[in-house]
């Protein structure tokens, strides 16, 4: 021991995180831990050195008893593996944030309580994580979706509650959540269908396939009351989690966020939609009979069977009146390809090529939880009875009803074809007399809204710069597929239409809808922000716009990016003036230099911002521009 005191002094550090540890998790000292030369701590019982830092503590069985300190274990930042399992600590876990290299964290087996340790979703590198058999409590974050490399997650026994987090980790391959207080349905995640039902035993308020148990409390999608699930993002909150802020489903725009507004919202919404309902159920028995007569008129006439419409209201395969070959479909002066448009309208369309995992009566079962409401619809997340998980757009009927219904057939079918890793593919469309509905996949990890501006500070602080020009890139890669593939166009390119998926790639959604709504929308004059996205040409006439209009609010996009600022609160500025702005802007956040190099990225807001539709640059001339730009970077770098 006394050599250990002279060597206080100079006790690497590690050694002294060890033993700031062993003070309050070794009350009963069966750990003998003495030093009399500096790097005797590597062959300390338990401990693996790489030189000369600690890269594994593993103390498994060891009759340890305490608590896990704060500032203790969590310095010690070479760390891949922390063992603790099978031992007697309690009380809540520290901060583990400063641990980025721990790729194994083994907790199981102790008395740890307190809420999920939410410093563990910003360990990336991690690959198992166990805290089975202890006594943690509260909810799991939606952020666990983060982790992905994750192979093994152990949650069993415990105390958790409140929904499953939608575990899309393709790498998982060991995963236990029974034995806790889990509530709602089992998501189906390819990865969480990839387990059986022993996987999720002893949670009885679980409910779905995965489970055998009837969802019996969900309400329907069209109709009931507003009494539906918390929206994942407020279990994010509730933990505090100030690093996933941002990632939690969003809402719209800061006004949208009340949550009066959002509740007398949603009732309101569910009350229009209960009269819809009543439409779409009359329309779609009447529709049945229709196909039951059809039926019975076109096996007395001995058609082919082809022509004979399915027996229950599905889409597939859509009966259909004869289908009409078109040269071109013009919406509100869009032109859109040439389409084999069928009439089919009060069926459930899916498009080209998709599975159709569910029927429209599902749909209408759905539980549904408003996400907001947009310039030509209100957006619902809808949980069907399979547990899939949609995103609907009901779109507005006076905004839309100058588009007929082969017009709006047609569209869509174009619209529906559009495939890219950068787009929010549309699944399916239902319209039947004025109610016309559109499916997306639900995007559970928000938008870049939410992300840029983050659900509490006001003033939030920009992304770095290098995380702008990824975001850049998926955004003009898919605005650029946009406009060749069918010469369609976004039309309402803003934060809250791009969503993150699984991997955090910008996706584009809603886009092309806005050519449903000739007129322009009277919500965007009233929301200064999405005014401040449209372009000189389409702030005169919305007929206007274009494909460099799409360029327009590309640029707008770039500078809310880079500035972490509204875009109505972007001054007009000359274009040699904007870098000079942003880079005050940031460092304002900062509070130091800012890399030089972003002043590229504003070189290409401030071109595609340009006030005359010729000056501006096409899609793929701006991801050309965006590749130069990682070039240099990525050569700088690898030179510097
Ligand atoms: N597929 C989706 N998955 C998850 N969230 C979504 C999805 N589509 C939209 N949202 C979110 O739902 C909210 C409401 O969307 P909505 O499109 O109705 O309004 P908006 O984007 O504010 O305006 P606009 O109608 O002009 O696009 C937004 O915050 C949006 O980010």
């Amino acid at each position: 021991a006394s050599a250990a005191a002279d060597l206080s002094a100079t006790l690497p550090n590690d050694a002294a995180s060890i033993l700031a540890f062993k003070s309050s998790a070794d009350l009963d000292h069966t750990l003998l831990y003495s030093l009399t030369e500096r790097f005797d701590f590597c062959q300390w019982r338990g401990v693996k050195c790489a030189q000369g830092r600690v890269v594994r503590f593993v103390l498994q069985s060891t009759g340890l008893r305490g608590s896990f300190a704060a500032d203790t274990l969590s310095r010690l930042d070479q760390l891949r593996v922390l063992s603790l399992q099978d031992n007697s600590l309690s009380g809540s876990l520290p901060d583990l944030s400063a641990l980025s290299n721990l790729k194994s964290l083994f907790l199981g087996g102790n008395n740890f309580s307190g809420p999920f340790p939410i410093s563990v979703v910003s360990l990336h590198r991690l690959r198992v994580l166990d805290l089975s058999f202890n006594n943690f409590s509260g909810l799991l974050p939606p952020a666990l979706t983060r982790l992905d490399r994750l192979d093994t997650l152990r949650l069993e026994w415990n105390r958790f509650t409140g929904p499953l987090p939608p575990l899309n980790q393709t790498l998982l391959r060991s995963f236990n959540v029974s034995g806790n207080n889990l509530t709602g349905p089992v998501p189906a995640t390819v990865t969480i269908s990839r387990f059986g039902s022993s996987s999720f035993s002893n949670n009885p308020g679980l409910c779905g396939e995965m489970v055998n148990r009837a969802c019996r409390s969900r309400e329907p999608f069209f109709g009931g009351n507003a009494s539906v699930p918390a929206p994942l993002g407020q279990s994010a909150e509730s933990h505090g989690a100030a690093s996933v802020v941002g990632l939690s489903p969003p809402l719209g725009s800061p006004k949208k966020q009340k949550k009066t507004g959002v509740v007398l919202g949603f009732t309101v919404g569910v009350l229009v939609l209960i009269s819809a309902v009543a439409i779409i159920v009359t329309l779609v028995k009447a529709r049945r009979n229709d196909s039951s007569s059809e039926i019975r008129s076109n096996s007395a006439s001995q058609k082919e069977p082809s022509a004979v419409a399915p027996e229950r209201v599905e889409a597939t395969p859509p009966p259909v009146d004869a289908p009409v070959e078109k040269p071109e479909t013009e919406v509100n002066g869009q032109v859109v390809g040439a389409q084999r448009v069928q009439r089919r309208s009060g069926y459930l369309v899916f498009s080209t090529g998709e599975p159709e995992l569910y029927t429209l009566e599902q749909l209408m079962r759905a539980s549904a939880e408003l996400l907001g409401r947009g310039s030509i619809g209100t957006t619902y997340k809808a949980v069907l009875d399979n547990q899939l998980i949609v995103t609907v757009k009901r779109l507005d009927s006076n905004k839309t009803a100058a588009t007929g219904e082969e017009a709006f057939e047609g569209h869509m079918e174009a619209v529906g074809g559009l495939r890219h890793p950068n787009l929010v593919p549309v699944r399916a469309y239902f319209q039947a007399k004025g109610e016309r509905l559109v499916i997306f996949d639900y995007m559970p990890n928000g938008s870049l809204y939410n992300l840029i501006h983050g659900s509490r500070s006001a003033r939030a602080k920009p992304l770095h710069w290098t995380s702008c020009l990824k975001i850049a890139e998926d955004v003009a890669q898919g605005l650029g597929y946009i406009h060749q593939s069918s010469r369609l166009i976004h039309g309402n390119l803003k934060s809250s239409n791009i969503l993150l998926g699984p991997d955090f790639e910008a996706c584009l959604t809603d886009y092309s809808l806005s050519a449903l709504a000739p007129e322009g929308s009277v919500h965007d004059q009233e929301d200064p922000d999405s005014w401040a996205y449209r372009a000189p040409e389409v702030r005169k006439s919305a007929l206007c716009a274009g494909p460099r209009s799409d360029v327009y609010a590309f640029g707008v996009l770039l500078l809310e990016l880079l500035t972490g600022r509204h875009p109505s609160q972007h001054p007009f500025l000359a274009s040699p003036e904007m870098p000079g702005w942003v880079q005050a802007v940031r460092e304002d956040h900062a509070g130091g230099a800012e890399d030089g190099r972003l002043g590229m990225l504003v070189e290409v807001a401030a071109v595609c911002r340009s006030a005359s539709p010729e000056q501006r640059p096409t899609m793929w001339q701006v991801l050309k521009m965006i590749h130069e730009i990682k070039e240099t970077v990525i050569e700088e770098d690898s030179t510097a």
